[in-house]
């Protein structure tokens, strides 16, 4: 376990956010939280990686780096792909540099500038950006939110490929259930506000193959529908 969030209240002014939260993440898991609009999902994000204060609740967390990917990719407009990847190392990584370009297909790229680049392109360097430092733990905030759907499964394919190398440990916030059990090996669903753990599926990825043809993926994520929506009603 490299971080544990127990019992964690959160409150906004006069809105009770996080209601006695429990969440352990352990090493080399991708965990993807999934819950209604605005039920506290990047505040969990805020709160592990140090952000923003839980009211109550303890934190324990070995982390000595954290990585964040946001839904906007963040890059800075006038350098290059090389050169965001390693935006803030001064002895750049030349190798490690290339072989992340080459992970996000990016080759023959590396000095387009990102107005360039299409969405994806640009969400595929930052997403290598994010890898370039061996984080122990990279922080998700929807970073597919604004591609279609084809875009998404590709951007998930990639993600899996630099994660399959690295092994930091990934938390992924989505409102994408497909996104959610092609990519986690666990999957965090949230309720409406205040906001608790409705459910937790551990993913077989052996039998999930990461396919949404997939039965036993089919099922989770009808079940996941299920829960969402039976918490929805009772939230009316
Ligand atoms: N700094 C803040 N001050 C006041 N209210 C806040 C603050 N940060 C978040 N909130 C409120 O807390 C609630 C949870 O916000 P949060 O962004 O964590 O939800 P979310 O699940 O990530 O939302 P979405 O799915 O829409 O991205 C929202 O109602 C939001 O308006």
């Amino acid at each position: 376990m490299i971080c544990k969030l127990k019992g964690i209240y959160k409150r906004f002014d006069n809105l009770d956010v996080l209601n006695k939260l429990d969440l352990d993440i352990n090493k080399e898991e991708i965990i993807c939280i999934v819950g209604p609009s605005g039920c506290g999902k990047s505040t969990i994000l805020n709160i592990i990686s140090g952000l923003i204060e839980p009211d109550k609740g303890d934190i324990i967390s070995n982390l000595d780096s954290v990585g964040y990917v946001f839904q906007e990719d963040r890059l800075l407009p006038f350098k290059t792909v090389y050169e965001n990847i390693a935006i803030v190392d001064k002895e750049k990584n030349h190798e490690k540099i290339m072989e992340l370009i080459n992970d996000v297909g990016l080759n023959g790229f590396e000095h387009s500038y990102p107005n360039k680049l299409s969405g994806g392109m640009r969400q595929r360097c930052s997403i290598a950006r994010a890898f370039y430092f061996n984080c122990e733990i990279l922080l998700m905030d929807e970073p597919f939110k604004s591609l279609d759907y084809n875009l998404k499964v590709n951007m998930i394919e990639y993600l899996i490929k630099l994660w399959d190398k690295s092994k930091s440990s990934i938390v992924f916030v989505t409102h994408n259930i497909d996104e959610a059990v092609l990519l986690g090996s666990r999957v965090v669903v949230l309720s409406n506000r205040p906001t608790s753990i409705l459910k937790t599926f551990n993913i077989d990825i052996h039998q999930s193959k990461r396919s949404l043809t997939n039965e036993y993926i089919t099922n989770l994520r009808n079940e996941i529908i299920d829960i969402l929506s039976i918490s929805n009603n009772e939230g009316e």
